[in-house]
């Protein structure tokens, strides 16, 4: 088995979605970027692709590329879970700890591992998503960005897709 380390951060603007984990939130300011700025997805995509040495997900999706304007990070997930299984491994679980100071996530947490764990092809029990707030210090504590960090395990091996 092999593991992978991601990190992701995004700024807070007004007049964009807000979308975390693949979960569009009701919220009255969204996440800046190229693609959907889901912070969530795209720290998973750096800690799987960290497993195996593929590079970040920049290389990849380059963010100056229009193809990946407005991009569904779940779509470029996707992608990065056929990287892995091209390189002979699976995804086996991971694990997410979100830094937000709000809104709340822990009601949208279900809704999130259940599309996460689609685009992965795994089960709901193999992804992981924990919320903390950042006690109102710093950047993220003063509502100006929202991170995140996930780790990913991949085993050897292939599994039929779940999705
Ligand atoms: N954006 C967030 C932040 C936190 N939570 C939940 O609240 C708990 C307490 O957060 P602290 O930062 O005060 O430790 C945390 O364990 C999460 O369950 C949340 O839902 N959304
Ligand atoms: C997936 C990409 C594609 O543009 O998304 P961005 O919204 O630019 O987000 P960032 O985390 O800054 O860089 C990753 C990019 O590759």
């Amino acid at each position: 088995m092999r593991i992978g380390l991601g990190y992701d951060v995004h700024r807070i603007v007004e007049g964009r979605p807000l979308v975390l984990g693949g979960v569009h939130i009701d919220a009255p300011f969204g996440l800046d970027g190229h693609s959907d700025a889901d912070v969530i997805a795209h720290a998973i995509m750096d800690a799987l692709l960290g497993s195996l040495a593929l590079g970040d997900i920049g290389q990849h999706f380059p963010p100056n590329d229009e193809r990946f304007e407005g991009a569904d990070s779940l779509m470029l997930m996707r992608e990065v879970v056929a990287m892995v299984e091209r390189a002979g491994y699976r995804v086996g679980n991971v694990d997410v700890m979100v830094i937000a100071e709000r809104p709340k996530l822990l009601p949208h947490v279900p809704e999130m591992r259940r599309r996460i764990a689609e685009a992965l092809g795994v089960s709901d029990a193999d992804v992981s998503i924990k919320a903390t707030t950042n006690e109102r210090m710093g950047f993220i504590g003063r509502g100006e960005g929202i991170a995140a960090q996930a780790v990913a395990l991949v085993l050897p091996g292939e599994r039929g897709r779940a999705r």
